[in-house]
C-alpha cells in the first residue's frame, strides 16, 4: 500500500475507535447542539434545495438530523452509494431502505448522479477535515467525484478534534468549505463554523455575513 494510502487507513481507524467510545449521552448532547448549529447555518443561507447525508450510529448529526433540514429547506436530496461508489439522489420524503456499509438511504426516486449540481449548500459526512479544507472520508472517493458538480458551500459537522491542521492528501481529493466543530473540553456543547482555506465561495458568504454582523 502507498504511505499516504496507509496513513489514511490509520487515521480512519484511530476515528472511527474514538467516535465509538464516545459515551451515548456526550454523544446524544453533541448531536443535538449540531443539528442545532447546523439549522443555524442553513437559515443564514435559506436554500430551497440543498444536500445532506443520513448519519450512521457514530456519524456526527445523529438520528434527528434529517428531519431537523426537512423542517427549514422545502428540497433535501440524500445520497444513494451506486455499485462504484459515485452517488446518485433522491428527495427525502420520510421514507427509507438499506443500503450497504449499513447505510440509510432513501427510498424516493433517483434523481441521477448530476442533480446534486442544483443545490445551493451540501452537508457532507467525513472522519476529519484539514484546515486546508482537504478531508477524510469512508475512502469510497464517492464525494471526490460529487465535490467539482456543486457550486455552493459544502460544509462538515464534526466531533472535537476532528478538524485537524493536516490529513495525509492524495492528488484527487477535494476540499470543502467549511466546517461545523465544537473546541474540547466543553464543544460537545458549543459548535462553530469555521471556514477553511479551500474554498472562494465561503469567504464571500463570510465577508457578506461579517459586514451584516457590523451593522454597515
Ligand atoms: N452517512 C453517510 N452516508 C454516506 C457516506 C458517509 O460517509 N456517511 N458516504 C461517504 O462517502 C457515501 C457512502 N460511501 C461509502 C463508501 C464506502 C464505505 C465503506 O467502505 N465502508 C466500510 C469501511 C471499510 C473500511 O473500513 O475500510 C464499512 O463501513 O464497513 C462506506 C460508505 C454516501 N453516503
Ligand atoms: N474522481 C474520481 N473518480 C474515480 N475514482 C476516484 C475519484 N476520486 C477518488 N477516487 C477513488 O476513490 C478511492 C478512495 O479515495 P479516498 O481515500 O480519498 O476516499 P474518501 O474521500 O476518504 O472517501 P469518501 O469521499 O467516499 O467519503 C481512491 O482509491 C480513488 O482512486
Amino acid at each position: 500500500m502507498p504511505p499516504k494510502v496507509s496513513r489514511k487507513s490509520e487515521l480512519r481507524a484511530d476515528i472511527r475507535s474514538a467516535r465509538r467510545r464516545l459515551p451515548a449521552s456526550v454523544k446524544a448532547a453533541a448531536d443535538q447542539a449540531l443539528v442545532d448549529a447546523v439549522v443555524s447555518a442553513v437559515l443564514q443561507v435559506r436554500p430551497t434545495s440543498m444536500a445532506a447525508y443520513v448519519p450512521t450510529l457514530s456519524e456526527p448529526g445523529g438520528p434527528r438530523l434529517v428531519t431537523a433540514l426537512q423542517e427549514v429547506v422545502p428540497r433535501v436530496l440524500l445520497p444513494i452509494l451506486d455499485d462504484d461508489l459515485d452517488l446518485d439522489w433522491a428527495v427525502a420524503d420520510g421514507s427509507f431502505t438499506a443500503g450497504r456499509f449499513g447505510l440509510i438511504e432513501p427510498a424516493g426516486p433517483r434523481l441521477g448522479r448530476e442533480a446534486v449540481a442544483a443545490v445551493e449548500l451540501m452537508l457532507l459526512p467525513a472522519l476529519a477535515v484539514a484546515h486546508d479544507g482537504l478531508r477524510l472520508g469512508q475512502g469510497g472517493g464517492s464525494y471526490d467525484r460529487v465535490l467539482p458538480r456543486v457550486s455552493g458551500p459544502t460544509i462538515v459537522p464534526l466531533y472535537p478534534g476532528e478538524y485537524v491542521p493536516e490529513v495525509p492528501a492524495e492528488p484527487h481529493d477535494r476540499p470543502v468549505c467549511g466546517v461545523l466543530v465544537g473546541n474540547k473540553p466543553d464543544g460537545y456543547e458549543q459548535p462553530h463554523l469555521y471556514w477553511t482555506n479551500g474554498c472562494a465561495i465561503a469567504h464571500h458568504w463570510h465577508s457578506e455575513q461579517s459586514s451584516a454582523n457590523d451593522g454597515g
